[in-house]
């Protein structure tokens, strides 16, 4: 059985899905309904976009009315972990927020909680009974669509590993490594180096987790230019984008799942998340 809190957002398709309302209380409490005419002995998997607190409050209440109902196993799908990338305090004063998220799903003693392409190995470390969905599939949807032969670009040290694991999926499809730096005091990037000599008009795919701004991606795209790539192309699993895609045009085209929101966008494709 399946509840999908967000209604734009049904993974598993051709389950069935248990019936509820929800709405939030004049004082601003969200609030649940569910449907009890279904069979609570069978187990139920939540699937839910868990951008903000007042998503996992609902999550929280969700669990709580299953549970009362004597479901006894549940288990949960956020596509995209919030937080994901507050995996360390770089300065005294912040949270490690991806940890007070994971604490707090915790409590809920879930069977499974699957995750789309964790952001980084902290995730599944923190969240009891992680498994994390990889993004395999979604990048042999987007390199058919290309349909054109791509090298994979894998911006950064942190994504390497999981990007041969891509390539090995697809058969062995060439990577190219690239690393890039911050300013040590703010953080802030200060450049891309690409460890290959030249590309000589080879259409290249860079491969992330997250698009937010894309400063990442428009300067690595700089980098590759500057070595003589070919047609260039993003995918993302999940999308952010909040500068808007036109900081990306350096782009032929941008691939995202809807794993974080729903885009009606000409620029943007999207592969919707099944399972
Ligand atoms: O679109 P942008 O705003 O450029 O952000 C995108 C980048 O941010 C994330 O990495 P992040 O730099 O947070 O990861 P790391 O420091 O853990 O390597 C993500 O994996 C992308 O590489």
């Amino acid at each position: 059985m399946i509840l999908n809190l967000d209604p734009n957002f049904k993974p598993f398709t051709g389950q069935k899905e248990i019936e509820f309302k929800n709405f939030t209380f004049s004082g601003g409490e969200p609030h649940i309904k569910i449907n009890p005419d279904f069979d609570t002995k069978e187990a139920v998997t939540i699937t839910h976009r868990l951008n903000s607190f007042n998503d996992l409050g609902l999550l929280c209440l969700t669990v709580d009315a299953l549970r009362r109902m004597d479901v006894k196993i549940i288990s949960l799908f956020i596509p995209y972990f919030p937080a994901a990338r507050q995996d360390r305090v770089m300065i005294k004063g912040e949270p490690l927020s991806v940890k007070v998220y994971a604490d707090i799903i915790n409590t809920m003693q879930l069977e499974k909680v699957f995750v789309f392409d964790a952001h980084s190995e902290v995730t599944p470390a923190l969240v009891n009974n992680c498994e994390v969905i990889p993004n395999h599939t979604f990048i042999q949807t987007v390199i058919k669509t290309i349909g054109n032969e791509v090298k994979l670009i894998s911006p950064d040290g942190g994504a390497l590993k999981k990007i041969y694991k891509v390539s090995e999926f697809l058969g062995g499809v060439d990577v190219v490594e690239c690393s890039k730096s911050r300013d040590v005091k703010t953080g802030k990037l200060s450049g891309f180096k690409v460890y290959e000599d030249d590309l000589q008009g080879i259409d290249c795919l860079i491969v992330d987790d997250i698009c937010d701004g894309g400063g990442t991606f428009v300067g690595l795209a700089q980098e590759l230019k500057n070595k003589n790539a070919g047609k260039l192309y993003l995918a993302v699993s999940h999308g952010i984008f909040n500068k808007g895609f036109e900081v990306l045009d350096c782009f032929e085209k941008i691939f995202t799942t809807n794993s974080f929101k729903d885009f009606d966008d000409e620029k943007v494709e999207v592969v919707k998340l099944k399972l």
